[in-house]
């Protein structure tokens, strides 16, 4: 979980493969309505983001039904979403990639071929809501690389 930019395709991606599980690049679920107004410069809303949050819970639900895993990408801003995202596992750990927005608008600014304009960053840090009491997860500084927080996620996790 994380704003835009804060590396959850990198990092997913990589602790899927150290893991062997699969990754779903929860990017790839939203509607071309979202895609369109978040490449127009608009940011979504609690709406927009309904059927794209109930999409990726039918992911995770399918990995618990078959018993596989996965590691997921998702912003998951706001403590609701996440909730909706546990409904379909209660085990479901969430990472917080974490880091100054400098170094994430550097990151966006440095990253070509992607719809999402660095403009959006700063809608994101107002709507995200950090992981509360209770919720299991843990936060990584993404500062380090991204081989290091694979590593770190992996002995918080306790597992392989
Ligand atoms: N730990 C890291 N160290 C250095 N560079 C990183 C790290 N993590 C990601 N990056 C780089 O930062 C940029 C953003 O990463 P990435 O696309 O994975 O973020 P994201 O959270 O998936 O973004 P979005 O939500 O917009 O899809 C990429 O160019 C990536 O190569
Ligand atoms: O919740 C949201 O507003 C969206 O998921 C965004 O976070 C983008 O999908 C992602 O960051 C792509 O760049």
């Amino acid at each position: 979980m994380g704003v835009c930019g804060c590396g959850k395709s990198t990092v997913g991606g990589a602790l899927a493969g150290a893991l062997g599980v699969p990754f779903v690049e929860g990017d790839a679920f939203h509607p071309a309505a979202n895609v369109a107004k978040m490449s127009a410069g608009r940011a979504l809303d609690d709406a927009d983001r309904a059927g794209w949050l109930d999409a990726l819970a039918g992911q995770i639900g399918a990995a618990r039904a078959q018993g596989t895993g996965l590691v997921l990408s998702c912003s998951a801003l706001k403590r609701r979403y996440r909730d909706l995202l546990r409904q379909a596992d209660p085990g479901l750990r969430f990472v917080h990639l974490h880091g100054p927005r400098e170094l994430i608008a550097a990151r966006l600014a440095g990253r070509a071929g992607h719809y999402m304009p660095p403009a959006l960053l700063d809608s994101q840090l107002r709507d995200l809501e950090a992981l509360e009491p209770g919720e299991a997860g843990i936060v990584v500084d993404i500062a380090l690389p991204a081989g290091t927080l694979v590593e770190r996620i992996i002995a918080a996790a306790g597992r392989p």
